[in-house]
């Protein structure tokens, strides 16, 4: 659905030229839900644009749904859906009313526009909001309008710019409920940006990880978290033997990383919960006393700080 080849994009700045992407290489399949991560400023959004169309890319090529990106962009255009980073959703049209401007906008028939957006007012529960215009709309549905402008010509492939930025936890999950189910019944490919890490992990299949304008990584969240950061167990101690202890965890089988403090060793292995028992019972036959034990699984933003040295969230915060 996606063949991205050494997409590049630079631009001119008065300080000088900024490469937001060195050189994009991306393959993403029918049906596939993808989610894209990375720090502000790391060239997400402009990837996202030079694969919508919405911006040439310096050197490189891509196939979107079947079209190439430079050789026919009115192609992909009418095969893919954008819903951008800011609501489309007009000041002054009520919301079916919308739609169906949409709709003549993508050049369908009045007869198709009506049945579509009605299927689409069904879907995304806007049922008896179609005469409000969107100012009247809160947060969660003006965001479910927004997909709903981007599926009127029923795009097989969807690019989600950051859904559910400024949302509250209630009307992120309703969105994302309603996308899973919009997914479900029309078997669409799904390309997202989000920063919400912990969405990325629950949701997509596959995360690709951006920073500095590269990909960094593309893997599953289970892969990614298994061989980029690891399980960290945590030992409390009854007694005064961390050497002791920390000498036992560097002898576990792939044990990664031991950090060792007063009353408590912790060490970073491949999969915690099937290591600790044995880890256990090895400490207790050199008369450790164990006062607390703890598997933590690891999260996305492990996994950007042992790709980075830094955490997803520190380089968010040293761009901001
Ligand atoms: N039109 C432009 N002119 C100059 N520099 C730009 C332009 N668009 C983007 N950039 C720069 O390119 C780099 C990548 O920006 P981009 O918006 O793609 O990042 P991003 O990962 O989407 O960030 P965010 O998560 O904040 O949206 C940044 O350094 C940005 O300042």
């Amino acid at each position: 659905m996606i063949h991205a080849r050494d997409l590049a994009r630079s631009f001119k700045t008065k300080a000088g030229p900024v490469e937001a992407v060195k050189g994009l290489s991306l393959d993403v399949a029918e049906g596939e839900l993808v989610a894209f991560l990375g720090p502000n400023g790391a060239g997400k959004s402009t990837s996202v644009r030079m694969l919508t169309t919405l911006l040439p890319p310096s050197s490189g090529s891509a196939m979107v749904a079947g079209c190439d990106i430079a050789r026919d962009p009115a192609g992909v255009r009418k095969r893919i859906g954008y819903v951008g980073q800011g609501s489309g959703a007009g000041q002054y049209y009520k919301l079916r009313d919308e739609l169906l401007t949409q709709g003549a906008a993508m050049r369908m028939h009045p007869a198709d526009a009506k049945r579509r957006a009605d299927a689409l007012i069904d879907m995304l529960e806007l049922t008896g909001m179609e005469d409000r215009i969107g100012t009247t709309l809160s947060g969660g549905q003006k965001r479910r309008l927004d997909v709903a402008l981007g599926l009127m010509h029923s795009p097989t492939l969807l690019f989600l710019d950051e859904p559910s930025t400024g949302l509250d936890p209630h009307s992120r999950a309703n969105l994302w409920e309603h996308v899973l189910k919009l997914r479900r019944e029309t078997g669409m490919t799904i390309f997202l940006t989000t920063h919400y890490l912990e969405e990325a992990d629950t949701m997509a299949e596959r995360v690709m990880v951006m920073d500095n304008g590269q990909l960094i990584a593309d893997d599953t969240p289970a892969r990614l978290k298994a061989n980029l950061a690891g399980d960290r167990i945590t030992i409390g101690l009854a007694n005064s033997d961390a050497a002791k202890a920390a000498e036992l965890a560097q002898n576990l089988p792939q044990a990664r990383e031991v950090a060792v403090g007063d009353s408590r060793v912790e060490v970073t292995v491949g999969e915690g919960e099937a290591l600790l028992p044995e880890f256990i019972r090895r400490l207790h036959e050199v008369g450790v006393d164990i006062a607390s034990a703890n598997v933590r699984r690891p999260t996305l933003d492990d996994v950007f700080l042992g790709l980075t040295g830094r955490t997803l969230r520190e380089a968010q915060g040293s761009v901001a």
